[in-house]
């Protein structure tokens, strides 16, 4: 069993699409509480499968876990509703920034606290708290979204989780599309929140210098299987690993060794 400083286990999961498409065949890795975690690897990899497997979501999309355990404060989420996860505190954030565009900023934000218990009060000191976090959200409050930029439509997506109260945080990909000072301003905001509630984060990026730049660990995925986990920093300073896996060079003629190594 994993310790209680342990707030989301992976082990050993395989996963497929319509009983057919296999997606992941062995997927491990631990978050600890309080820590930020980025699950790097290219396109196709198995990010995002990994992070709806997270959030029990992959019915939804006629897939399903074929091996492996999931646990959230050792709870297997298999056997929970994704709504029911999202008022235990395993809140996500998918791929693409999802804001209703209508509504405005402040809106998108509220309609994330629906169905908490909270009184009106406990809802705009939240707002409060959001708008510290992300400073341009409070200067757009009164914007309706589909008129504001990429990046704060991105941070309205993250501010209407956090309206859930989340204790772990779960994002696809919130660089995408994204320009690199924007990418820096929506990391640095994670990093706060994770520095002063402790809230525990896991990121799926393909930008893996920002991504391991800002996390204390690292999972990397290839193929749908995991096969190198460890410090974000020295990850950042493995020539090899950079190179072969996360494409910020040529790659070598091999493989780096110790593959399933926890450096
Ligand atoms: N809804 C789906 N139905 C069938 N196959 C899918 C579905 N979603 C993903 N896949 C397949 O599962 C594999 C893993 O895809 P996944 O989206 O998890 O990777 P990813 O690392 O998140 O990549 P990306 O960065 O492009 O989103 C791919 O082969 C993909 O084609």
């Amino acid at each position: 069993m994993p310790g209680n400083d342990v707030i989301l286990v992976v082990d050993n999961v395989h996963a497929t699409y319509n009983h057919a498409i296999t997606a992941l065949h062995g997927v491990s890795f631990e978050l600890r509480r309080g820590e930020i975690l980025a699950l790097l690897g290219a396109n196709g990899a198995g990010k995002s499968t990994t992070l709806k497997a997270v959030s029990n979501l992959l019915p939804a999309e006629r897939g399903q876990i074929n091996a492996g355990t999931i646990l959230f404060d050792g709870g297997d989420v298999t056997r929970r509703r994704p709504g029911d996860l999202v008022r235990a505190g395993l809140v996500q954030v998918l791929e693409g920034r999802h804001c209703f565009k209508s509504l405005t900023v402040e809106e998108n934000l509220v309609s994330g606290g629906v169905g908490r218990s909270g009184r009106r009060g406990e809802i705009s000191q939240d707002l409060e708290r959001i708008y510290d976090f992300f400073p341009r959200l409070r200067e757009k409050r009164r914007t309706l979204s589909g008129l504001t930029s990429g990046g704060e439509q991105q941070m309205t997506a993250i501010g209407r989780a956090l309206m859930s109260r989340p204790r772990l945080l779960v994002l696809d990909e919130p660089s995408m599309g994204l320009a690199p000072l924007v990418v820096q301003d929506i990391f640095l905001a994670l990093k706060k929140l994770n520095q002063e509630t402790g809230l525990s984060i896991l990121v799926a990026e393909q930008n893996s210098a920002v991504a391991l730049k800002y996390a204390d660990y690292s999972t990397v995925l290839e193929n749908g299987v995991s096969v190198l986990s460890g410090g974000a920093t020295s990850l950042r300073q493995r020539e090899d690993v950079r190179a072969f896996y996360l494409g910020q060079k040529a790659p070598p003629a091999t493989p780096p060794s110790h593959l399933h190594a926890v450096v």
